[in-house]
């Protein structure tokens, strides 16, 4: 059955009561916006213009019921029913996305309602996560979700509370935090953007659902995951992730150029260790058309020198470039790491994220966030592939990123639960590198 038929009509001849009060709570700062109350006797009908199934049209005399903090359209009742007799739509998931008003955000939000994330038969819910200063953009946002008619998007919901934002959340995607600018290195952001991954890790801790997925974009985003995970002790250490997907795709783009082939050919790259100019492309054991790449490309000094800091520093360079970092490329990656979790890992592949360390095959230290090759059955859940070849170069590599990331981790001990005292973390890690 096409989606366009499912497609639920409404008839807003009632829509002029559809306007919202914005009620500022003091405590918590918390704003939260609510459809004004409707008259009894209203009518709000719906029909459904598939032939195959037909949803009841609903004509209500009582009050509807209200969606806490919907968004506009988005606050009208509708009937899944019709997709659950068919068995052609599943049941809702709550997508929570953090910086919502912001880059990253703008790309990826209408990429989720699209259907191109989940899927064709999966509806979603989104909540929106911002702030006091965000909310008019994060109310323009919503505008234009209203605008574009997705057929999968059932609610959304927007906030500044993260504690009724995370309510339920099945996915977590946590963007909102300030990106670098010029000249600066991801770590620089520590001081500024750990408190709030501290933060969201108790808020998805106290109500979102026990076995949310938690993604991870705000820089710099492994020690932001350790972070939130450590926040966060009733969900699984393993359900974070720190995106590192983006470093994959680059890495892939390179690799083709310089074999001169499309990017499709290029597979089972990782990406090891921390999203920052310590990070390992891994091309021992990454494949062009199934053929190990040091057999395609025998350039070994390029691919050691060359294509290593291409990768390393491409966030850099672009920032440089455009004056911002990369938005929409970081969306496409975002939707990439999701799709792969939600989809089986083509048989002898895999993919990038950065996870939790406990218990990894590689020797790597224990209780950091560190980019590993993943596989995935499709079910969110993944596992670490054992069967990659480490040589000499690589593991000095990888030593040199795991020693980034076990000083970073030092800097936040204040925040991961692990001593009170807060240090400068720029001077603690010039010393310990
Ligand atoms: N892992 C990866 O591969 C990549 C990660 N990133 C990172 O993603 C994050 C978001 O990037 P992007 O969407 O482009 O950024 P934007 O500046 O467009 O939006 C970021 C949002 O973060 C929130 N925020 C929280 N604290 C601050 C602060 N101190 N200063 C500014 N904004 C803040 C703001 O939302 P509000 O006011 O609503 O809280 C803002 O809208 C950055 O940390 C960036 O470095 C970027 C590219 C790739
Ligand atoms: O470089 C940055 O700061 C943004 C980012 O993480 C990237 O583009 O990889």
């Amino acid at each position: 059955m096409a989606l366009a038929d499912l497609h639920t009509k409404i008839d807003l001849q009632n829509s002029s009561q559809l306007s919202y009060v914005s009620t500022r709570l003091s405590y918590n700062h918390r704003i939260s916006l609510r459809p004004l109350p409707q008259p009894h006797n209203s009518r709000i009908c719906c029909s459904v213009t598939s032939k195959e199934v037909q949803a009841p049209v609903t004509v209500n005399t009582e009050e509807p019921k209200k969606k806490p903090d919907c968004y506009g359209i988005f606050c009208l009742t509708y009937d899944l029913m019709a997709g659950e007799e068919t068995k052609s739509w599943k049941k809702l998931i709550n997508i929570a996305i953090s910086g919502a008003a912001g880059m990253i955000s703008n790309h990826l939000l209408f990429k989720l309602a699209s259907g191109e994330v989940f899927g064709p038969d999966q509806p979603i819910a989104l909540k929106l996560l911002g702030s006091e200063r965000s909310f008019e953009a994060l109310e323009g946002v919503a505008m234009e979700l209203e605008d574009s008619l997705f057929p999968l998007l059932r609610e959304v919901s927007i906030g500044i509370d993260a504690y009724e934002v995370f309510q339920d959340a099945d996915w977590a995607l946590l963007i909102g935090a300030k990106p670098r600018g010029p000249g600066m290195e991801r770590a620089d952001l520590l001081d500024i953007n750990g408190q709030i991954f501290a933060e969201q890790g108790k808020a998805l801790n106290a109500v979102a659902s026990r076995n949310v997925k938690v993604i991870v974009v705000g820089n710099p985003c492994n020690t932001n995951a350790l972070i939130c995970l450590k926040n966060a002790p009733d969900i699984p250490a393993k359900n974070f992730h720190a995106l590192t997907r983006l470093d994959e795709n680059r890495a892939k783009c390179q690799l083709a150029l310089k074999a001169g082939v499309f990017y499709d050919k290029v597979s089972n790259v990782t990406i090891w260790g921390n999203h920052s100019t310590t990070q390992v492309p891994d091309f021992l054991n990454a494949k062009i058309n199934g053929i190990p790449v040091k057999e395609v490309i025998k350039d070994t000094k390029w691919l050691e020198e060359e294509f290593t800091e291409m990768v390393q520093k491409r966030g850099g360079v672009l920032i440089k470039k455009w004056g911002r970092s990369s938005a929409a490329s970081t969306a496409v990656s975002v939707v990439d790491a999701i799709r792969s979790l939600v989809t089986p890992t083509p048989e002898g592949d895999w993919i990038s994220s950065g996870v939790y360390t406990a218990g990894n095959p590689y020797g790597i230290a224990e209780d950091i966030v560190f980019s590993m090759p993943c596989r995935s059955k499709g079910d969110g859940d993944y596992e670490l592939v054992k069967d990659v070849i480490i040589d000499d170069y690589l593991r000095s590599r990888i030593k040199m990123t795991e020693a980034e990331l076990l000083a970073e981790k030092r800097c936040v001990a204040h925040l991961t639960g692990e001593v009170r005292i807060k240090f400068p973390s720029s001077r603690i890690l010039q010393l310990t590198l």
